[in-house]
């Protein structure tokens, strides 16, 4: 089908405005018009009237070990003639860009990472290799429309913030940030934001048990919305894990918390939803199901969702003045460690034999590569992503009950 017919094809589908027909069929350049194919593609699978101006976006597709030479020659050649019009951060890479060697990554597997991020920042995507863009400065307003990736910063943005995202792969992000649009359907929609079950949590919670619960309601919802009932409010912290569990164990890019997120209060409204209850035991339960050994972990990974400077704050408080006996990373991005480089956290977590590791994590880093075999985290995400993506051991639980401390 030619390309005016596929237009007018479109058309009868979406509708177009005229500055957009013009991107579509070129007149903005190639790599727009292929961008804008992405977009309106999207658009038709899912029902799209119309396009949306987005505000900010997410990119994922940034690890040489998810992305591999086809994702790298992709940005590459995009990089040679596209740039995005609206302000678009990056996803984690497969190293720390910095102390890369010194975690023992190859030379090889560094090179072409460095090429990927690069691309990126040749297209105008602030480099800053972290999956909590809400912790460095791109932080969307209540009721924008944005184009986020990374399943657990989608969840953030519509959950916590409000602001209005499907969960996109890696190129839909991309074609929207370059060309500053995207399709209006999904969670764009008021329709698509209403909660489709109900999660009453009778036991008191803390730390790790937020992705615990996470990750057995993002089992039982699959792509739903679960609206909780909590009995105190979670800190931003804890709605982080909550919903990066939700996104990896089902497919939840948005929930609520009654009393506590922005849009609680209509969620409910016209519509009819079943309800559960979940106690102590399923936590426990789901605590068990999400480690795959009872061996000590010789690597624990913190930072998943990338750690806060709170969290870092918290970690330093547990081993200042102690020597640790297993090997400790906490993921985190530039920003919050340059904030926890600061307030001395940094140098406290590495007199104590740990390290403070930018720009990557335990799954999308080749961490099998190196001499580990059991990676202790607590988070119910990486608990989820670490077996699969990395081929090794894991056991879940709080930080305090992973480490191991020298007598
Ligand atoms: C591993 C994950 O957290 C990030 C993958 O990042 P990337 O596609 O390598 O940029 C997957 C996700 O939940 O989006
Ligand atoms: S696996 Fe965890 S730390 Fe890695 S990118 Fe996803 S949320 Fe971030």
């Amino acid at each position: 089908m030619d390309k005016v017919k596929l237009i007018k094809l479109t058309c009868d589908l979406m509708y177009l405005t005229k500055e957009e027909k013009k991107m579509y069929n070129g007149e903005e350049g190639p790599a727009v018009a292929k961008c804008m194919e992405i977009i309106v593609a999207l658009g038709d699978i899912y029902g799209a009237k119309r396009l949306v101006d987005i505000s900010s976006a997410q990119i994922s597709g940034v690890s040489y070990k998810t992305i591999g030479d086809a994702g790298l020659e992709f940005v590459e050649e995009l990089a040679k003639d596209a740039h995005v019009r609206v302000p678009s951060t990056l996803n984690p890479a497969g190293v720390d860009l910095k102390i890369w060697r010194e975690l023992g990554f190859s030379e090889e597997f560094t090179q072409k990472q460095l090429r990927i991020v690069e691309a990126y920042q040749k297209m105008g995507i602030s480099t800053t290799c972290t999956c909590t863009p809400y912790l460095v400065g791109n932080v969307p307003m209540l009721g924008s429309h944005i184009a986020w990736s990374e399943s657990s910063a989608v969840c953030y943005a519509n959950s916590v913030l409000g602001a209005r995202t499907n969960r996109e792969g890696g190129p839909g992000a991309l074609a929207a940030a370059i060309c500053g649009k995207t399709a209006e359907y999904g969670y764009h929609l008021d329709e698509e934001r209403k909660a489709n079950l109900v999660v009453e949590v009778d036991a008191n919670l803390a730390g790790s048990d937020y992705g615990a619960i996470g990750y057995m309601v993002g089992n039982k919802v699959g792509g739903g919305v679960p609206y909780f009932k909590f009995q105190k409010a979670p800190s931003t912290d804890e709605l982080k894990w909550l919903g990066a569990a939700l996104a990896s164990s089902g497919a939840v890019a948005l929930y609520h918390v009654e009393g506590v997120t922005p849009e609680y209060k209509d969620a409910l409204k016209g519509v009819d939803v079943d309800k559960i209850s979940l106690g102590r035991s399923d936590i426990t339960e789901a605590r068990q199901k999400l480690s795959t050994t009872t061996k000590k972990p010789d690597l624990i990974c913190l930072g998943c969702p990338h750690a806060s400077l709170e969290e870092i704050r918290e970690i330093s408080e547990k081993v200042a003045g102690r020597s640790i006996k297993n090997e400790l990373w906490v993921c985190t991005s530039i920003s919050v460690k340059a904030a926890a480089d600061r307030m001395g956290y940094t140098s406290i977590i590495e007199k104590a034999g740990g390290k403070i590791v930018c720009d990557t994590c335990m799954v999308v880093a080749p961490i099998e590569e190196l001499e580990f075999k059991v990676v202790g985290v607590n988070s119910a995400k990486a608990a989820n992503y670490v077996p699969n993506m990395c081929g090794l051991e894991v056991v879940f639980d709080d930080f305090e009950n992973l480490i191991d401390f020298e007598e």
